[in-house]
């Protein structure tokens, strides 16, 4: 059954090329929670900072929290990209990853080649990969360049092809950083309903973002992160509170409740 149990989970990241000895205890000093010397007198930052969680079937999970909360970290842990340090993290189930637009593709083919790859990966077989290809092909948008090497993409290409290539996958654990949500508006209109579609057909969601609306409309459950750990877990009701009135012009938007600070 699809889950996700994490366990005392830690993620640090050593910081190389600090330099002078000063600035190492400049900075161990002013952030002694978020930095420590390693037994190899490297500085570490202690991205997550034993997490204690359970993601269950039909839980559609929000990660918030300010810049360097760990949203991403953790995202990318669930998603195999970094290795904890300490505790234990168990996924279960096959893995939809929406993080990095060009993580799983290989630059030096084509859109269409990369679709092709994803499909005999999944076990279709080379006739029904290139069918899907077609379709996939043409729900991106991507007209000619679909035949030109991904190298040569455009950072929002990037996005349209694996954004396409998601929806063929049907993932049981979807793990999407927000800016998937923020492709150029004409490509987000068509892809709404797909995504709609992916996210309904997966078992469990982990979505980081900024966008409160956004957790309040995809969202079952919120997880706030602050300075690596969990500071708040449970219904979005609960830990965002009660949903904003609309803004009047020129008043700021409840996105930006959650957004960067100093
Ligand atoms: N590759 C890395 N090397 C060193 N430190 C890193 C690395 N990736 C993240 N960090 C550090 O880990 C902490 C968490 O960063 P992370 O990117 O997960 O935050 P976030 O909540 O996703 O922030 P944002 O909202 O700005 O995207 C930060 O202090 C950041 O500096």
């Amino acid at each position: 059954m699809p889950h996700i149990q994490a366990d005392g989970l830690t993620v640090e990241f050593p910081l190389y090329h600090l330099g002078a000895r000063s600035l190492k205890k400049r900075l161990l000093a002013k952030s002694p929670l978020r930095l420590r010397e390693d037994e190899s007198h490297r500085v570490v930052v202690s991205a997550l900072r034993d997490l204690d969680f359970h993601i269950g079937r039909g839980e559609r999970v929000a990660l918030v929290g300010h810049n360097g909360a760990g949203k991403t970290t953790l995202l990318r842990t669930l998603a195999g990209v970094y290795e904890p340090v300490g505790g234990r993290l168990e996924v279960e189930g096959l893995i939809g990853s929406l993080i990095d637009p060009t993580a799983g593709m290989d630059q030096s083919s084509t859109g269409r080649e990369n679709i092709v790859l994803r499909g005999l990966f999944r076990g279709l077989s080379e006739r029904e990969s290139e069918a899907m290809a077609e379709d996939v092909a043409a729900f991106s948008g991507l007209g000619e360049f679909i035949d030109v090497p991904v190298r040569n993409y455009s950072a929002g290409m990037q996005v349209r092809l694996s954004f396409a290539m998601a929806t063929v996958m049907e993932p049981q654990v979807l793990l999407m950083d927000e800016w998937f949500l923020a492709g150029d508006a004409a490509f987000m209109e068509r892809a709404r309903e797909k995504l709609a579609e992916l996210v309904g057909n997966a078992d469990i969601l982990v979505l980081a973002t900024h966008d409160m609306s956004v957790v309040r409309e995809w969202c079952t459950r919120a997880i706030r992160l602050d300075g690596g750990r969990i500071i708040a877990d449970g219904p979005v009701e609960e830990v965002l509170g009660p949903a904003q009135p609309v803004p009047r012009a020129g008043e700021p938007a409840e996105a930006a409740a959650d957004g960067p600070q100093p």
